[in-house]
Formats: structure tokens, sequence, C-alpha cells
């Protein structure tokens, strides 16, 4: 459990981004404030289009704010500040499972022998590809690449773990055993994670908190704590009246935003 007062990992202060569409300009967010604390599971739902994958894109440095400032507390230069893992595949086709789960950690000059391999068995392990190093993408299946893409992500040893929907395009048998896994994993390293969902159940099993936007421009509407203890398991917490609770006080934030989200189309 990370404590409340603690500086936070992630400071998001004011931040607006627009976009500039057919000599228009467009509001993607607004006035965006949010704290991500060290070593906390923030979970993100909204509205589709509401801005969730753009904030997370500046947190990797792959976008910047219009106004305002987005700053993640480094504590150790030799890691890198943050690793990715998207929805789809992104794994690359023409290394060994073994070379992509090395390659960002190589490509950042952050490769320190025995230490990083003993990192990279670790995670193969616990994610079932140790049997596979040497095989390449096109000889796994669906799910087996996205287990690679979160070996790569936590072999990084990354400051921040972004993670865009990772888990949405897997079938319910996978989706539950890596939610089950990703937890695990989480809890064993203590890194901060900012991660993205369309599924309500999902933010409530893997976050401590769950922060929620409003349609576009997207907004922090409101962050929920989530008091379950971990480790969770779905089916048990599902059949609990305070899930129930949840679920319906989030479903209602956020099934506004939806309905708001569809008038503006
Ligand atoms: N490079 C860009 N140029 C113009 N508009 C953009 C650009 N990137 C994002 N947008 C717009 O910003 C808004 C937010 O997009 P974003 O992908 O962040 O939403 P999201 O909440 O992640 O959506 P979803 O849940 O559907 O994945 C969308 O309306 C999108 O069209």
């Amino acid at each position: 459990m990370t404590s409340p007062t603690a500086a936070p990992k992630v400071s998001i202060r004011d931040v607006c981004r627009t976009f500039s569409v057919n000599r228009q300009v467009f509001h993607a967010l607004a006035d965006i404030n949010l704290e991500i604390r060290a070593g906390e599971f923030l979970c993100l739902v909204g509205p589709s289009g509401c801005g969730k994958s753009t904030l997370l894109r500046m947190l990797g440095g792959l976008d910047q704010p219009s106004s305002g400032t987005v700053s993640v507390r480094v504590e150790d230069s030799r890691r890198p500040t943050s690793a990715i893992v998207f929805q789809q595949e992104s794994v690359f086709p023409w290394l060994t499972v073994e070379r992509n789960a090395t390659y960002a950690v190589r490509m950042l000059g952050l490769w320190n022998g025995a230490e990083s391999q003993r990192r990279v068995d670790y995670f193969l392990e616990r994610c079932g590809l140790s049997k596979f190093r040497d095989f390449y993408p096109h000889q796994l299946s669906g799910g087996m690449k996205q287990r690679l893409s979160i070996v790569r992500a936590f072999s990084a040893h990354p400051e921040l773990l972004l993670m865009d929907e990772p888990f949405a395009a897997l079938d319910e048998q996978n989706k539950l055993l890596l939610q089950q896994e990703v937890e695990r994993l989480w809890e064993d390293n203590k890194i901060s994670v900012l991660f993205i969902t369309h599924s309500l159940d999902e933010a409530i099993l893997l976050g401590d908190r769950v922060a929620v936007m409003s349609a576009a421009p997207g907004r922090i509407k409101e962050t929920i704590d989530i008091p379950f203890e971990r480790p969770r398991n779905l089916l048990t917490l599902k059949s609990t009246p305070e899930f129930g609770q949840l679920y319906g006080r989030l479903w209602d934030l956020l099934g506004e935003e939806v309905m708001a989200a569809r008038k503006d189309r």
C-alpha cells in the first residue's frame, strides 16, 4: 500500500491538448489534474475519444501538452522512465521472443549483462514463454504475443508502466489469466502503473484507484478508491454486494459521459 502523502510519481497539472483538424481547433483534453502515487496501480476509464490514449502518450513522451505540465519523478536514472504496452501486438516480427524481450533495454543502452539477463529470464518464465525464447512472433498465438509485450515492458524495469487496453483483443480465458499475472507481477515489482481500460470489471479488479474521465474535451470527473484486499479474484469479488455498489457507482459516472459523447458525434 502506498502512502497518499508521499511525493507523487506522476504529476499532471492543468493539462490541455488541442489538435488542429481541417483548420479547426479540436479540444481533446481540458484542465487535466491527476497524480499517480509511487507504486500505485491507477486505472483510467472514459468514453471513446475522451483523450485517454493522448494522456498516456504524453506520459510516455510520445506527445506534448498544448498547455500545462506533465512530470514523472525519476528515482533511478539507470532505469527507463516509462514503458508502454499497447492493445495491438507491438512485437517485432523479425526478432525472436528473447530478442524482442531484450530489445528495449539494449536500445536504451541500459543492458547490464547478467543482471539484465536474469530479469528477462525471470519474466519469460513468469509469463510462460521460456520454452519459446527462440520462436518468432508468427509462430506464437495472439495471447502469447501480448504476454511477450508484457515481458518486454517489465524486463525494461521502467519507473512507470503505461498500459493502453492491453487485454482488449484477447479471449476471455487469456484475459483472466493475464489480469491475474499482471496483478502479481505488479505486486512483486512495486511499479507505478497507468492502465487504460473500457472494462469496469477490469478496473475494479486491478486498480488501487479508478479515474473516470468526461466526454471530450476530456477532464478527470472523479477518482474512486478501490478498497478490496489483494490478491483479488474477479469471480469471488463479483459475488459481493460491495463490488456491485462500486460497479454501479462507476457505471453511473461513466454512463452519463458515454451518452454525452454520443450526442456530440
Ligand atoms: N494526432 C491527432 N490529430 C487530430 N486529432 C487527434 C489526434 N490524436 C488524437 N486525436 C483526437 O483526440 C481525441 C482523443 O483521442 P484518444 O485516442 O486519446 O481517445 P481515447 O479516449 O483513447 O479513445 P478510445 O477509447 O476510443 O481509444 C479523439 O477525438 C481523436 O480523434
